[in-house]
């Protein structure tokens, strides 16, 4: 991908910005402001979910932005309290009038949990065959998950987002989503900021003259991972923007791919059973 607006074509056909904007713990006019400033930039796809509590101003950003709807790619997603075939339509509705859009380009099950997301799913599947949702996906699914929900489906999610981040490359989930068409997503992308100073990353960044999270970002979308790192500081906003100019080597991909501990800084998709 070259540019900001470089989109990757999901298994519906819709396209979706391979560079995303993400929102978690950004509230208030931080979060108004940083969108603002996101879109200004040339970020045309934002990331919320019901829970972060944003949904209002990141709604409120969008329209101010002065950005053509049609050009911006929105993901929201449904809280794990929500799950079921009628509370999800209910929670689906509220985050649309929150966000202030009509359609939503695309919702996704935040949790897998353990036993309501089939029944969440084809919820999901009425959003999509009324029009509501462009696409429809699902975040921390494990492959057990995929697997299992992909027996009684009739749609394939067009998405997975999970944590991801040099020290946690996701090798195997990311074959599994390839061989099914399932678009990788990255959440934690700068695994919070815990990378910059980190030996190999500082040196492959001197060597193209980028910081370390350019360098972490541009990893994700040279292994064709769609990303979403969250800053609401304007001057990282336009940072972790400004990755069009250079791609990584096969070798530096493999070099940081070598950087995985299995480690993360979010909760394991198995340990999370509500
Ligand atoms: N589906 C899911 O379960 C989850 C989804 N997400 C989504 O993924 C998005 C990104 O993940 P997130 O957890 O926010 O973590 P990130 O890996 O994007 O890191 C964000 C942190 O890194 C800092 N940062 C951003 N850019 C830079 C930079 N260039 N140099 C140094 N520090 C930087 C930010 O600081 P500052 O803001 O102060 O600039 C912030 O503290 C979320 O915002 C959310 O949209 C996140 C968690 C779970
Ligand atoms: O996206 C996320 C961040 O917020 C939640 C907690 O409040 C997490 O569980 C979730 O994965």
């Amino acid at each position: 991908m070259g540019n900001i607006a470089d989109t990757t074509v999901l298994n519906n056909g819709v396209q979706m910005p391979w560079l995303g904007f993400g929102t978690y713990k950004a509230e208030g006019n931080e979060v108004y402001e940083a969108v603002k400033t996101a879109i200004e930039v040339g970020y045309r796809h934002i990331d919320t979910a019901a829970i972060y509590g944003n949904e209002e101003l990141v709604g409120q950003a969008i329209r101010d932005s002065g950005a053509a709807r049609e050009n911006l790619f929105v993901t929201t997603k449904l809280w794990n309290q929500d799950q079921g075939y009628d509370s999800t339509l209910r929670a689906f509705e509220e985050s649309r009038k929150r966000l202030g859009l009509d359609i939503i380009d695309l919702y996704l099950i935040h949790w897998p949990g353990k036993d309501k997301y089939k029944e969440t799913w084809k919820a999901f599947e009425r959003l999509y065959e009324e029009g509501s949702v462009r696409a429809i996906g699902v975040s921390n699914f494990q492959v057990h998950h995929l697997e299992d929900l992909l027996k009684d489906s009739n749609m394939v999610p067009v998405i997975n987002q999970v944590e991801l981040h040099p020290r946690l490359t996701q090798q195997e989930l990311h074959q599994y989503c390839r061989e099914h068409q399932i678009q990788l997503e990255s959440w934690s992308p700068l695994m919070k900021g815990k990378l910059t100073e980190q030996a190999d990353i500082v040196e492959i960044a001197a060597k193209y003259g980028k910081t370390s999270s350019q360098v972490i970002l541009r990893w994700h979308l040279d292994r064709g991972i769609v990303t979403i790192p969250k800053s609401v500081t304007a001057h990282r906003i336009r940072e972790n923007a400004d990755l069009f100019d250079f791609e990584l080597t096969a070798e530096d991909i493999e070099r940081i791919n070598g950087l995985h501990l299995d480690e993360r800084v979010g909760t394991h998709p198995d340990k999370l059973l509500f």
